[in-house]
């Protein structure tokens, strides 16, 4: 849908407005969004820290969509690290041993 925003612009829409302003506003909605997830964490509030980690992934959502970033590349990304982090973790086990 944001793609699609961004393709076919609609009137009123909050991600339209993002798009018109461009990378610098989305940046910084991104860098907002991710001190109020932390201020949520410190707060210990499951429902703040549910409602701006939405925001948080809407916005970065929309950042990839501006830098033609597919949603895909960064599936693929931690997809290629599962196989990664496991070889990690039994090194830091044979370490140990
Ligand atoms: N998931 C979201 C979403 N999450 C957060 N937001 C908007 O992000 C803004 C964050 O709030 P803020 O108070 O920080 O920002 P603001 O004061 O409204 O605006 P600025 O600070 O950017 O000037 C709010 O206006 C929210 O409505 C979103 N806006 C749209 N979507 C989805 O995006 C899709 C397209 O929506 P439209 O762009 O509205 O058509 C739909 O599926 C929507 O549900």
């Amino acid at each position: 849908m944001i793609k699609d925003r961004k393709e076919n612009p609609v009137e009123g829409s909050y991600t339209d407005y993002l798009f018109t302003k461009g990378l610098d506003k989305i940046l910084k909605k991104v860098g907002e969004e991710s001190t109020e997830v932390i201020v949520a964490a410190k707060n210990n509030s499951a429902e703040e820290l549910q409602y701006e980690t939405a925001d948080l992934f809407y916005h970065v959502m929309v950042l990839l969509v501006e830098m033609d970033m597919p949603f895909d590349k960064i599936k693929q990304e931690l997809a290629s690290r599962e196989g990664l982090m496991s070889k990690t973790k039994d090194r830091d086990q044979i370490e140990k041993l």
